[in-house]
């Protein structure tokens, strides 16, 4: 029976693979079997370790190369055989947008612009990145982040309903950063599907649904950043008094599920529950009598999370399944 009540997702992927060169021990493979559903009006976020196979993955979804195996679907339609109906409905942010440099923004914008069905005005694409005021500027003449936010606007000419950035604030500084973030939140306000890359645990942190960390062609993790870090313990660390006086014969309290690790007089407890376990040692403490110094108490960090997957050896044993890393179909 077909589940009507959830939306169809904007972008899925099935199984798939990309494989550079020729099969076998000549050829590479990017991406390993990869499942994704992103649902519209989401933002997904596509984290992972260098050469995990993000832009290899991002590239397939956007039409721009063929997935050697698997099947991909933007908007229900095939991005690949199906390009002239979806290109018009989607935008994409390439890692380097390589506009040619001789011409100014207002004319790269209109060169685009001409290519680009139901585009919006180029001034009003190149205000939304901050750069109205360099419209008559030429592209060489740009920073680094100036033609990232370039890009950016590009890639928002056609007011797409799914948008592929490609680690769109790579290179800008906070301030620019911060205001990139506050337009894709704003994009993302007004329905827009949001597909990023980013090597800013921060960035995913700050604007993803849901996210996704491939290490070697795989989803080794995934779902709501809270879905993430459950896997991962929090810590609490402190120290404790010296062994004299009346805390002589102190020793810590079992508190259940913490592992305790003792350095000195340092200790460090990892829980997964953090509320519960503080609670328990906070009352210990309150009882004997016992001040512990330097306390720090954290959930885990994305960080954290994807150190750990950064770390693992074989992240080939087992894919997560779409309905892990989110609303699978
Ligand atoms: N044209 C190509 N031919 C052969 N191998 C390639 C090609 N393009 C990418 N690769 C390899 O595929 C793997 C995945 O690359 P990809 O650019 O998708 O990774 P990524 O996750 O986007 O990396 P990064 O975070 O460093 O940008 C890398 O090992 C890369 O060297």
């Amino acid at each position: 029976m077909t589940d009507t009540s959830r939306p169809r997702p904007a972008v899925t992927a099935r199984g798939l693979h990309r494989r550079y060169g020729p099969s076998g021990r000549d050829g590479f493979e990017a991406v390993r079997g990869l499942d994704l559903d992103v649902a519209p009006g989401e933002l997904f976020a596509l984290l992972g370790t260098n050469g995990a196979g993000k832009t290899s993955t991002l590239e397939v979804l956007e039409g721009l190369a063929a997935p050697s195996g698997g099947e991909v679907r933007v908007l229900g339609l095939d991005p690949l055989r199906e390009r002239a109906a979806l290109r018009p409905r989607i935008g994409i942010m390439l890692q380097e947008g390589g506009f040619p440099g001789e011409l100014t923004l207002a004319e790269t914008g209109r060169c685009w612009a001409g290519l680009t069905t139901g585009a919006r005005a180029v001034d009003e694409a190149l205000d939304l990145v901050g750069l109205l005021p360099r419209r008559t500027v030429r592209v060489k003449q740009l920073s680094g982040g100036e033609r990232r936010r370039l890009d950016l606007a590009m890639a928002l000419l056609g007011r797409p309903e799914v948008l592929f950035l490609d680690e769109p604030s790579t290179g800008l500084d906070p301030e620019a950063r911060a205001s990139v973030w506050r337009l894709i939140r704003e994009l993302r306000a007004a329905g827009t599907t949001v597909v990023l890359t980013t090597h800013y645990l921060e960035e995913a942190e700050e604007l993803a649904d849901r996210l996704a960390i491939m290490h070697h062609g795989r989803v080794v993790t995934g779902g709501t950043v809270a879905e993430v870090l459950a896997a991962h313990p929090a810590r609490i660390s402190f120290e404790l008094p010296e062994r004299t006086g009346p805390h002589a014969a102190l020793d810590l309290p079992v508190l259940p599920g913490a592992v305790p690790e003792l350095d000195g007089r340092r200790v460090l407890l990892r829980t997964p529950d953090l509320q519960g376990t503080l609670t328990e040692l906070l009352g210990w403490a309150a009882r004997h009598r016992v001040e512990l110094a330097r306390l720090d108490a954290r959930s885990a960090s994305l960080e954290e999370a994807f150190l750990a997957v950064a770390a693992s050896a074989d992240p080939a044993a087992a894919p997560v399944a779409p309905s892990q890393i989110g609303r699978a179909a």
